[in-house]
C-alpha cells in the first residue's frame, strides 16, 4: 500500500510541477488529480453539453473510461482510446472544469477513483496533487503540504507559460478559476497539522528543496528518525 504525500493550493501555486519533480527526485508515483477533473469536462463539452448543467455532468460521468497513470514521467491522459493530454489544458477546458468540479457526486466519484489508484500503486509513495487533497481526499496522510504564492506571482508564472496570451486575460481568468473553486473546497488557508510552502520569494529549485525538505522531516518524525 502506498502511502499519500498530499499536496494542495490554488491555481498556478507550482503544485504539478513541483509535485511531478518531488516525485521523481524520490522515485514516487505522482497523481494529478485535475487531471482528473479537467478529463471530465473535456468529455462533457465532447458530448455537446454544457458543464453547468449538472444533470448533464452527472451523465457524463456514469460514461467515463478514464485512463490517468502514475508515472511522474508520463502525463498521458485518455478517455476510453481518445488521447486528450493536450486538449485538457486548452482554456475552453480550463474556463469550463470549475462546473463539473462543484458537483458533489463527481467529487465523491473522483475521490474513490484516487484513492484506488494509490492503493494499488508500484512505489512507496504517490505524491498527490489538488486542491481538497490534504482536507478530504488523504486527511490522515502522514505527510500535508498547502503550496501557495502571492496571487499576482502565480498570474505570472501562468501567463508566461501561454505564449501568445494576453497577461492580464490570462490573470482574470485564473482568479476566476480560484473564486470559483474556492466557493467548493478551502484551499487558501492550512488546515490544522498542514504545513504552508510558500513559494513567492523562491525560485523553482528552492521551491522543490522547500517540499523535500518537508517530506523529509515529517517522514523522519513519522518513522522515529
Ligand atoms: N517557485 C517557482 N518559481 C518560478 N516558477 C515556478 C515556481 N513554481 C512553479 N513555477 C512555474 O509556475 C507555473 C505554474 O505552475 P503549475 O502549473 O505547476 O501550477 P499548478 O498549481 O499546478 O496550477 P493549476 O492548479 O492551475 O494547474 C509553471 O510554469 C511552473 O514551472
Ligand atoms: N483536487 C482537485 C483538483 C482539481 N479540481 C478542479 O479541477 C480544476 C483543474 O485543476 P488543475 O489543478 O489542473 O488546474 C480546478 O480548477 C478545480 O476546479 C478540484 O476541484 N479538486
Amino acid at each position: 500500500m502506498s502511502e499519500f504525500i498530499a499536496i494542495d493550493g490554488p491555481a498556478g501555486s507550482g503544485k504539478s510541477s513541483v509535485s511531478k519533480a518531488v516525485a521523481r527526485s524520490r522515485g514516487y508515483g505522482y497523481l494529478d488529480t485535475g487531471a482528473a477533473y479537467r478529463a471530465l469536462a473535456w468529455h462533457v463539452l465532447d458530448r455537446g453539453a454544457a458543464t453547468d448543467d449538472s444533470d448533464a455532468v452527472l451523465a457524463a460521468a456514469s460514461e467515463f473510461d478514464l485512463r490517468l497513470g502514475l508515472d511522474p514521467d508520463d502525463r498521458t491522459v485518455a478517455v476510453g482510446e481518445r488521447d486528450i493530454t493536450a486538449a485538457i489544458r486548452d482554456p475552453r477546458v480550463s474556463d469550463a472544469v470549475s462546473g463539473v468540479a462543484r458537483v458533489p457526486a463527481v467529487r465523491e466519484q473522483v475521490n474513490i477513483f484516487f484513492r484506488s489508484l494509490v492503493a494499488g500503486a508500484p512505489y512507496p509513495a504517490v505524491v498527490v496533487e489538488g486542491r481538497d487533497i490534504t482536507t478530504v481526499v488523504a486527511p490522515d496522510a502522514p505527510v500535508r503540504i498547502l503550496l501557495t504564492a502571492a496571487p499576482e506571482v502565480r498570474a505570472a508564472r501562468r501567463a508566461g507559460e501561454l505564449v501568445g496570451e494576453n497577461a492580464a486575460v490570462v490573470a482574470e481568468a485564473l482568479h476566476k478559476r480560484d473564486a470559483s473553486d474556492s466557493a467548493v473546497v478551502d484551499f487558501l488557508n492550512a488546515a490544522d497539522g498542514v504545513e504552508v510552502v510558500d513559494s513567492t520569494h523562491l525560485d523553482f529549485p528552492q521551491t522543490i528543496d522547500a517540499v523535500l525538505a518537508v517530506i523529509e522531516r515529517k517522514q523522519g518524525a513519522e518513522h522515529g528518525r
